[in-house]
Formats: structure tokens, C-alpha cells, sequence
């Protein structure tokens, strides 16, 4: 497959005022094929958020560095956070329509556009509305069409659905999937969660304890599309336990993941 992108001894210390500081991740080497939905999972605090802000250009790094195949312009690269971070005194439409509108597309094609993204997550007729008047699961959904507006090379998801109940989660699962087959984009996932990383991915990376580095990896070859009842088959159970033990080895657990996280 063709690379999209390519870490190489990447690492990120934040040393606020010359202090010795935090080393957050430590020789990162990590690839990114185009069309991949690559899943970050890894303990609390080993760096994940920090290794998509760099690989988004948003903190320069301290050792190494990111390859592109391309340079990403502006609107290639797409940020979903935990939170969805909507602006409150503006529409959901305009809340979508943002990105354009920073980048100086013409205002009816921004507009059409935004209108685009509105139907593909299915807020067409909340578009008028407010965030605070969305649920937490419509809300995400404006953040996933805000994200995608620009029609970015790569999709970076930061947590994205941690702070939904679990029937919306999974809904989100699915409907992030079934954008990311219908645009293309290429994705990359942080998640806590070995189920929700194994339902969604092609491939899953585990990270270790901080200083965070890429310890392992795994290839998800379940069939597509993935439907809710995969949850329950046999075979989504044993990459579910395997994906578990990388992730109990990564964390120094000697008895490697018998029991599920
Ligand atoms: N701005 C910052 N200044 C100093 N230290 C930071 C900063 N941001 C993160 N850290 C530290 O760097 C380490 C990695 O943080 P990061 O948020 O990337 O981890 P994470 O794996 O995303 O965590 P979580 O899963 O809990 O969200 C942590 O120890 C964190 O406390």
C-alpha cells in the first residue's frame, strides 16, 4: 500500500521554562498507509494525544521528525477531540461551514458544501440549531462533518466518543466507518478501549507506558462493512484477547493479558 505518512525517531519532551520537563514519547516509528484506519491504543497518559497533535503540525517535535508523502496543505488534515469543541453562539451549520470560511472559499460553495457534510451525518435538520441544543451524540456528529468539510487527506480522532453512553458509541462506530468508506480519508484513532479499536480498524498500534513508542502491531482482518453483530462472533473474541495481551506486554504486565481490559 502506499504511504501516506512516516514517523521516524520521533519523540516530543515538554520542558515548560527550560525544566527538565516530561519526555512524552521517545523514538516513534510509525506508518500510515492512505486509505488505513490505524488505531492508537495505549494506557493513560503514554502520549497518544501528543503524537497525533505533532503528526497534525500543531507541536513541533524535539527529536525526529513526521514524513509526508505530500506536504499536507491547508484542509488536509482533520482533528476530532473528545470534546466537539463546537463554537456555542453559532449555528451548527456554521459551525460546520467554519473551516471553509477560515480559508477563504467563496461563500456559496462554502455553504453547499457545508450543506454536504450536514446529510452525510444526518444533521439536516438541525442545521439552524444550536450546539447546546444537540445531544452529545448530535454534537459529535457536527464535529465529524466540521472535521471533514475540507475534504481532508487524513482524519486525526482524538477519543472522539469516550464521553457518549455506550449505544451511542457504538452508532458513532458505525457511521464513522461508513464515512470513512464513502470520502476515502485516511484515519487514525485514539482509543482506551481494545474492543472499540478492533471493531473499527485495519490495523492497530500499541503504544507504550510513557515515554511512548510504537511496541506493537496488529492487523485486523475481519470482513467488511462491520456490523454490531461482530461484537458477538468468535472470531471478533480472539483479536479482541489478542489486541488485550499487546496491550498487557506494552504495559510490563508479565502475566500478558490473560483477563480482557
Ligand atoms: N502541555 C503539556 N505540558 C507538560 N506535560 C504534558 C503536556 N501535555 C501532556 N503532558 C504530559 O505528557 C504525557 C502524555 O500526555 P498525552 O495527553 O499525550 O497522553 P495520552 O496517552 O493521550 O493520555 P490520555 O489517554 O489520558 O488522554 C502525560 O504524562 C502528560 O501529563
Amino acid at each position: 500500500m502506499e504511504p501516506l505518512l512516516r514517523s521516524e525517531g520521533l519523540g516530543l519532551r515538554y520542558a515548560p521554562g527550560g525544566t527538565a520537563g516530561t519526555e512524552a514519547l521517545a523514538d516513534v516509528g510509525l506508518t500510515v498507509a492512505r486509505g488505513e484506519f490505524v488505531s492508537l491504543l495505549g494506557s493513560s497518559g503514554c502520549g497518544k494525544s501528543t503524537l497525533l497533535r505533532l503528526i497534525a503540525g500543531l507541536l513541533p517535535p524535539t527529536a525526529g521528525g513526521v514524513h509526508w508523502s505530500a506536504p499536507p496543505g491547508p484542509g488536509d488534515i482533520g482533528f476530532v477531540f473528545q470534546e466537539p469543541t463546537l463554537m456555542p453562539w453559532a449555528t451548527v451549520a456554521d459551525n460546520v461551514r467554519l473551516p471553509l470560511d477560515l480559508a477563504g472559499v467563496a461563500k456559496a460553495e462554502a455553504r453547499e458544501r457545508a450543506a454536504e457534510q450536514l446529510a452525510r451525518v444526518g444533521l439536516v435538520d438541525v442545521a439552524a440549531a444550536f450546539p447546546r441544543e444537540l445531544s452529545g451524540g448530535m454534537r459529535m456528529r457536527a464535529a465529524l462533518a466540521r472535521a471533514l468539510v475540507t475534504r481532508p487527506r487524513v482524519l486525526l480522532l482524538d477519543e472522539p466518543f469516550a464521553a457518549l453512553d455506550e449505544i451511542t458509541r457504538f452508532r458513532l462506530n458505525d457511521e464513522l466507518l461508513a464515512l470513512w468508506q464513502e470520502t476515502g480519508v485516511t484515519a487514525l484513532f485514539v482509543t482506551h478501549s481494545v474492543f472499540e479499536g478492533v471493531y473499527l480498524s485495519t490495523r492497530i498500534a500499541v503504544m507504550s507506558p510513557r515515554p511512548g513508542r510504537i511496541v506493537a502491531e496488529m492487523a485486523v482482518d475481519l470482513p467488511r462493512p462491520r456490523r454490531p453483530y461482530l461484537r458477538t462472533e468468535a472470531g471478533f473474541g480472539v483479536l479482541c484477547r489478542e489486541a488485550s495481551a499487546l496491550l498487557a506486554a506494552a504495559m510490563g504486565d508479565s502475566a500478558g493479558g490473560g483477563g480482557m481490559p
